[in-house]
């Protein structure tokens, strides 16, 4: 791919971003939800497991990556936070106490371009219930959660429903209005780059 000299920040790209992950179920829909519209490729890194808040947790793991990868990288954290336990992530069986199943799913990405450009984040959320697992039971929580406004649980959807209306692609609909905005689109690894959007540390969340 041909070097991209970044709009404002005099960065050069030379390369697609980076997916950091090592979660194939993630990678997958990561990969369904994007299509080509993001170049990225992707890579599995030992990176520590990091505690805080979502959005804090995030951009570190991002810096850690940038360092690691010494190039643009996109990472991805996601939990599922109980309503009744204050938005904490939890095990399922401590909710059994209360009579508030709704939860949240939370996805939190951050774009770091660089090892020494401080990292976006951008947050899906989609609220629903946590439910007796219903459902194939090959990635995570999907079998106990269901999402407001449906009869199945994430685990039961078909894939391209759940991709529709998941945390994830909430958030990733928010990288890709991020790429798109880019002065001089169409090359998305551009589009990360104006001195605007690496100033301003925003902070998005679609509900
Ligand atoms: O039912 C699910 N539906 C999902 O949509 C989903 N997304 C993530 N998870 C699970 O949540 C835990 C923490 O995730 P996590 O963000 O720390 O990921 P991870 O450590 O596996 O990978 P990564 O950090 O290398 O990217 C892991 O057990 C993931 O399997 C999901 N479970
Ligand atoms: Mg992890």
């Amino acid at each position: 791919m041909a070097a991209a000299r970044a709009a404002g920040s005099g960065l050069v790209l030379s390369r697609p971003v980076t997916f950091v992950t090592g979660n194939a179920k993630k990678l997958e829909e990561v990969r369904a939800i994007l299509g080509d519209s993001i170049p990225f490729r992707s890579i599995k890194l030992d990176l520590p497991e990091l505690q805080g808040e979502p959005e804090d947790i995030s951009k570190e793991k991002a810096r850690l990556a940038a360092k690691r990868v010494n190039g643009p990288v996109l990472v991805e954290d996601t939990c599922l936070c109980f309503n009744a336990l204050k938005g904490l992530p939890g095990l399922n069986n401590l909710l059994m106490a209360y009579e508030d199943k709704s939860a949240y799913a939370l996805c939190v990405f951050s774009l770091a371009l660089g090892p020494e450009i401080e990292p976006i984040t951008f947050m899906g959320k989609t609220p629903g219930k946590i439910v007796p697992p219903r459902g194939p039971n090959d990635f995570g929580w999907d079998p106990i959660f269901q999402p407001d406004g449906y009869a199945q649980t994430y685990a039961e959807l078909p894939k391209e429903e759940k991709n529709k209306i998941s945390h994830r692609s909430r958030a990733l609909s928010l990288v890709r209005s991020h790429f798109a905005q880019a002065d001089n689109a169409p090359t998305a690894l551009r589009a990360t780059t104006t001195n605007r959007a690496v100033d301003k540390l925003s902070q998005v969340c679609l509900e």
